[in-house]
């Protein structure tokens, strides 16, 4: 079957029945979850539409197999491909830390400007977990994916970029530069947040709360800290509310209530480090999460943690405006269980479902969720909810996926 191209029209996304969609395979597990969770997917849209519908993949490289083939870790072919194909997917992409190459997956965010990082977290019935009411966790968060210090705006110590960064300052800045504790042995990192880039993000969040009739968009900051950048989020988060949803406020403020078409959302904000225990103690306080680019990682991978783990926390690179999308898990390329089979690859599959979601295929997006709710009810799982599960069948990554299948 040859594939057509996905097009954006008036605003509209246009999926034919055959899309073509480029794919990222990833380094470290991604050669143990991509396969298992392309058979998903291909399998539950051959179920949903008996061959009406079929995705056409289109393998681009980045990462190790990239400059292994052709010499580049992120090469311009695979920017091309996802910019002409507009929707994608990936496996995960190794970053070392502390020296080397800069993040590709940061890079390819900012490269196809895909502002908004979509992590739904919700439990699947039978799913292990640590905290004693998983169920009552259900949030969206849309952590901002272009800027903040992620931009990679960095000076490392003891360089001549430093002194020559750390020079200007003294010079220009002098209060500030004495702030410095250490000057001579500091490396330097700039936070760069825009009201532009917040706006953006915080209108998608708000949008989305109405979308899915949920009760509230909570803007989660450090802005007692980090006031122009943190807290200039949580005040041109709430400025945006009241200027284009008419949001008024709420018990006096600053709290916000918006009301829409029968519906009811409340804009909150609150503090990062209290947000991450309530997380744990009030979860169902919480809903849809807008918040900055290093605070939404950290909170994805600690909200994935009390529903199940990063085993089984998908997510989506979107910008709303062009339409543009790539679909990733939350988790990293756990590079000790690259090749062994072993991994969950729920998180690959799950990302898969909200990339058919997108596309309109919700038939095919709901055999995955019937799937895998049934592989794990029967426990039949891999070695991460295994270990935490009484009496659990332990699968590979590749049984998983044809559990998954079977059970559709
Ligand atoms: N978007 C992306 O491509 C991302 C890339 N990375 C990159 O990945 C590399 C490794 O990062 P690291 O910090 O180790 O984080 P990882 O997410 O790769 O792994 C951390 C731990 O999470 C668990 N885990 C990860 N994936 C799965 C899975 N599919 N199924 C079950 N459990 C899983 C494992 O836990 P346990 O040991 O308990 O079994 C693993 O040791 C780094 O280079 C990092 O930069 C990281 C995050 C996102
Ligand atoms: O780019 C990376 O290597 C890490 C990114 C990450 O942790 C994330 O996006 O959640
Ligand atoms: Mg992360």
């Amino acid at each position: 079957m040859s594939g057509e191209k996905i097009t954006i029209r008036n605003g509209k996304l246009y999926v034919p029945d055959n899309p073509i969609v480029p794919f990222i395979e990833g380094d470290g597990t991604g050669v143990d979850i991509w396969p298992a969770a392309k058979r998903v997917i291909d399998a539950a849209v051959e179920k949903a539409y008996a061959g009406k519908r079929r995705i056409v993949w289109k393998e681009v490289l980045a990462g190790e197999k990239a400059f292994n083939n052709v010499g580049s870790w992120l090469p311009e072919e695979t920017l091309q491909a996802f910019k002409e194909y507009l929707v994608g997917i990936k496996g995960p992409l190794t970053t070392p830390v502390g020296g080397g190459i800069r993040s590709l997956n940061v890079a390819l965010r900012q490269d196809l400007d895909l502002y908004a990082c979509v992590r739904p977290v919700r439990w699947f019935e039978g799913v292990p977990s640590p905290v004693k009411h998983p169920e009552l966790c259900d949030m969206v968060v849309f952590r901002e994916n272009t800027e903040d210090i992620y931009a990679g705006i960095e000076f490392q110590e003891g360089t001549e970029d430093v002194k020559k960064f750390l020079g200007l300052l003294k010079e220009a800045f002098p209060e500030r530069y004495k702030k410095i504790r250490f000057p001579e042995t500091s490396g330097i990192g700039v936070k760069p947040v825009s009201r532009e880039g917040t706006e953006r993000l915080v209108r998608a969040a708000i949008n989305y709360a109405f979308q899915y009739k949920k009760p509230s968009v909570t803007l989660v900051h450090k802005g007692n800290i980090m006031k122009f950048t943190e807290g200039a989020f949580r005040d041109w988060g709430y400025a945006l509310a009241k200027r284009e949803f008419g949001a008024k406020d709420y018990e006096g403020g600053p709290w916000q209530i918006i009301e829409k078409d029968g519906h009811q959302v409340i804009i909150k904000d609150v503090i990062a480090d209290a947000f991450l225990q309530q997380i744990l103690l009030r979860p169902e306080e919480y809903s849809v999460i807008a918040t900055l680019n290093l605070n939404g990682d950290y909170i994805s991978d600690a909200l994935a943690a009390i529903v199940g783990g990063i085993g089984i926390a998908p997510g989506a690179n979107i910008n709303y405006d062009t339409g543009a999308a790539v679909f990733e898990a939350t988790h990293g390329t756990a590079p000790k269980y690259a090749g062994q089979d072993k991994v969950n690859p729920s998180s690959v599959i799950l990302s898969g479902a909200m990339m058919l979601e997108y596309f309109g295929w919700t038939e095919a997006a709901e055999l995955i969720y019937k799937g895998m709710t049934k592989a794990i009810s029967n426990k039949r799982v891999t070695y991460d909810f295994h270990r935490l599960m009484e009496g659990a069948t332990l699968l590979k990554c590749s049984e998983f996926g044809e559990e998954i299948v079977n059970n559709m």
